[in-house]
C-alpha cells in the first residue's frame, strides 16, 4: 500500500462509523445543489419576463405576472438551498468533532501501547506534534474540507448537467478551458504537495528542538549557551519558514490563477451569449435570459474548482498528518503475551542467565550477565556510569527483551509470562522520579488508588519521607503541579518509594537519584533504603554505595561484565574494585 492510501485508509476507517451521517449530508447536499443549479433558470426566466414586458409595454399589453412567477421561484430555490446547507453542516460538525475525537483517542491509546524503545529513540517534541500539529491539521480538514468536498464535487456536476440541458453550445464554451485549468492544478499541487510534507517535517524537527531546550534549559543556562541555543533555533527556524514559503506560495497560487481564468471565462462566455443574440437565431428576451443563466453557470462552474484548489492545502497538511499518524500505527506494540503464563507470586528466585543484549544490533552492551537472586534477598549493583547497571534492570519487567540468554522468575523465562501479571509484581523506582497532578496523597496511591489513608502514611514513614510531608502546609493533601514542584530530587523519589512500597511488590527494582541531593536527603534515602531492602527481593542501582551496605549480595558490573560479587564485607576483602570506590567515596564523605 502506497502511503498516501494509508492516509485515505486512515480518514476512511475513522469516518466509516458515522457512514449513516456521511449519506444524510451527501443526501442533503445534492438537494441543496439542485436548487442551487436550478436558481438561474429562473433567474434566467425572470430576466426573459422582464424584457418581454417592457417590449410589451411598448404596445400597451403588458403583464408582470410572468415575471413574479419566476422570480418567487428563484427565491424558493435560494432559502431552500441554505437551509439544506445549514442542515448539512450541524451534521457535518458533529460527526467531524466525534471521528476527530475518535483519532486523539486512537493516538493516545496507541502510544500507550508502545514499547519503550518507541519513547527511547522519539522525542518528546516530536511525540507531542502529532497532537497539536498533525491531529490539528487532520481536523482542521476535516471540519472544512470533507463537507467542501461532498458540497463542490456535486455543484460541479449538477451545474455541468443543467448547462447541457439547457444550452449544449454554451455549455461547452463554458466548459472548453477545463483541460488547461485541470493540467495547471496538477502542475502546482504536485509542487505544493512536495513542500507541504517539507513543511510538517520541519515543524516536527522544530517542535523536537524546542522541547529538548527546554527540558535542558538549566544546562543551557549554566553553561551560558543562551545564545547557541537561539542560534540554532534560528537553523530549525529558517527551515521551516522555507518549506513553508515554498508550500504556501505553491498552494496559494492556485487560487488567484483560478480566480483569473474565471472571469476570463465569463467574459467568453457573455461573448459568446451576445454573439447568438446578434446572429438571429435566438430571440432577445430569450438570449439576455440565456446570458444571466450562464454568466451565474460560469461562476457556479468555476467556483467548485477554486474551492477545491483553496482547500488544497489544508488537505495536504491533513493527508500529510494521516500518513505520520499511519506510522505510529504501526509501530511495534508492547507484546501482551495474553495466552502467557500467569505469574502468581515469586516463590523461589529472579535469575539472569548468560544475558546478552544490545539497544541496536550493532553494539552489545551487557555480555553474559549472570545473577541469581532468591526471594526476600537483595541484590544491589554497582559500577561506574554507561556500565549496563539500568540496562540490567530494564530487562527484568521486559523494557526490552535480551538478545541472548533469559531472565527467569521461579526458573519461567519472562517472555513467556502475561505482561500484566509480570508488571503487577515487579515495582519500579525510576531514577527520574515523576510526580503527576493531584495531591502528595494521590501521588503515593498512584498505583493503588483504593488504598486508606493509614496505608498511605505507612508507606510514606517506610520511605522516610513521612515528617516532610507534615511540614508541608496542607501535609497529605499538598497539591503536587508541574509548576508548583516544591520538592527536591531526593524527596521525589522518596515519594516514588512510597509509591512503589504500597502496591507490595514481590520484586522491587530501584534506581538510585544520583544528583541534586543534599545530606539530610541522602541519610533519609540511606534510611528509606535499608527499610526497603531487608527482608524483599530487591534489585538496586546504588551510586552511594553507604546505601547498599546492608544488601545481601553486591554486584559489580564494569562494561557490560560482572567483575566481582559478594557482600559488602567480603567485597571489602577482596580489595578489587568495589574496595577502591568505596574507599574514594569514604574520603569525600
Ligand atoms: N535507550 C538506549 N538506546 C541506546 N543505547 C543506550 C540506551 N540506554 C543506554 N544505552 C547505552 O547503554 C550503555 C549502558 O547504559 P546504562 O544506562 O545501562 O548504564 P548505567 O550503568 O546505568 O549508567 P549510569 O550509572 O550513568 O546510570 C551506555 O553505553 C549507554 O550509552
Amino acid at each position: 500500500m502506497t502511503r498516501l492510501s494509508e492516509a485515505i485508509g486512515y480518514f476512511r476507517r475513522y469516518l466509516k462509523p458515522f457512514w449513516k451521517g456521511i449519506t444524510l449530508v451527501v443526501v442533503l447536499t445534492l438537494v441543496a445543489t439542485y436548487f442551487q443549479v436550478m436558481a438561474p433558470v429562473y433567474m434566467g426566466k425572470s430576466v426573459t419576463a422582464l424584457t418581454d414586458f417592457i417590449t410589451q409595454a411598448a404596445k400597451g399589453h403588458a403583464s408582470m405576472q410572468s415575471f413574479f412567477q419566476a422570480f418567487w421561484l428563484m427565491a424558493v430555490c435560494f432559502i431552500l438551498n441554505v437551509v439544506a446547507l445549514c442542515i448539512s453542516w450541524l451534521v457535518t460538525s458533529r460527526f467531524n468533532a466525534y471521528s476527530t475525537n475518535n483519532m486523539r483517542k486512537g493516538l493516545f491509546s496507541k502510544l500507550q501501547r508502545l514499547t519503550i524503545k518507541y519513547f527511547d529513540t522519539h522525542q518528546d517534541g516530536k511525540i507531542l506534534s502529532l497532537f497539536n500539529s498533525d491531529l490539528d491539521n487532520v481536523f482542521n480538514a476535516m471540519n472544512n474540507a470533507v463537507f467542501e468536498i461532498i458540497s463542490q464535487s456535486a455543484l460541479f456536476f449538477g451545474t455541468i448537467w443543467i448547462m447541457l440541458i439547457i444550452n449544449v453550445k454554451l455549455a461547452l464554451i463554458t466548459m472548453a478551458s477545463t483541460p488547461f485549468v485541470v493540467l495547471i492544478s496538477i502542475i502546482i499541487m504536485r509542487k505544493a504537495r512536495k513542500y507541504l510534507d517539507k513543511q510538517q517535517a520541519e515543524i516536527s524537527n522544530l517542535n523536537g528542538y524546542i522541547n529538548e531546550q527546554i527540558n535542558g534549559q538549566k544546562v543551557i543556562i549554566t553553561n551560558g549557551l543562551q545564545e547557541e541555543s537561539v542560534r540554532n533555533f534560528r537553523g530549525f527556524n529558517n527551515k521551516v519558514r522555507k518549506a513553508m514559503f515554498k508550500g504556501q506560495l505553491y498552494s496559494g497560487l492556485l487560487f488567484p490563477l483560478m480566480n483569473g481564468l474565471s472571469l476570463l471565462n465569463l467574459a467568453i462566455v457573455i461573448a459568446a451569449g451576445s454573439l447568438l443574440i446578434m446572429s438571429g437565431n435566438i430571440g432577445t428576451a430569450t438570449g439576455l435570459g440565456l446570458i444571466v443563466m450562464f454568466v451565474q453557470y460560469s461562476q457556479q462552474y468555476f467556483q467548485p474548482l477554486m474551492q477545491l484548489t483553496s482547500i488544497y492545502s489544508m488537505m495536504q497538511l491533513a493527508i500529510t498528518g494521516a500518513k505520520r499518524l499511519v506510522a505510529v500505527e504501526k509501530q511495534k506494540e508492547e507484546e501482551s503475551v495474553t495466552d502467557g503464563i500467569v505469574l502468581a507470586g515469586l516463590q523461589k528466585n529472579v535469575a539472569l542467565k548468560d544475558v546478552h543484549f544490545g539497544y541496536s544490533a550493532e553494539k552489545e552492551i551487557l555480555h553474559g550477565i549472570d545473577i541469581n537472586v532468591q526471594k526476600n534477598h537483595s541484590v544491589a549493583i554497582v559500577g561506574p556510569t554507561g556500565s549496563g547497571k539500568t540496562t540490567v534492570i530494564n530487562l527484568l519487567n521486559r523494557f526490552y527483551d535480551v538478545t541472548g540468554g533469559l531472565v527467569a522468575f521461579d526458573g519461567v523465562d519472562v517472555r513467556t509470562l502475561t505482561l500484566e501479571s509480570l508488571r503487577a509484581h515487579v515495582g519500579i523506582v525510576l531514577q527520574e522520579s515523576v510526580l503527576f497532578t493531584g495531591t502528595i496523597a494521590e501521588n503515593i496511591a498512584f498505583g493503588k488508588p483504593e488504598a486508606s489513608q493509614s496505608e498511605i502514611q505507612a508507606a510514606a514513614k517506610k520511605a522516610n519521607i513521612h515528617d516532610f510531608i507534615l511540614t508541608l502546609p496542607a501535609g497529605y493533601q499538598t497539591k503536587v503541579s508541574n509548576e508548583n514542584s516544591v520538592f527536591s530530587t531526593g524527596q521525589k523519589q522518596l515519594i516514588s518509594i512510597a509509591r512503589t512500597l504500597l502496591t507490595n511488590p514481590d520484586l522491587l527494582i530501584l534506581d538510585e537519584a544520583t544528583s541534586n541531593v543534599d545530606t539530610v536527603t541522602e541519610e533519609k534515602i540511606q534510611t528509606a533504603m535499608n527499610n526497603v531492602i531487608t527482608g524483599r527481593t530487591s534489585f538496586i542501582i546504588a551510586h552511594r554505595l553507604k546505601t547498599i551496605v546492608e544488601a545481601d549480595e553486591i554486584i559489580v558490573l564494569k562494561d557490560g561484565k560482572i567483575i566481582e560479587t559478594g557482600n559488602h564485607q567480603a567485597l571489602l576483602a577482596q580489595k578489587g574494585f568495589y574496595y577502591d570506590l568505596y574507599k574514594s567515596q569514604m574520603a569525600f564523605d
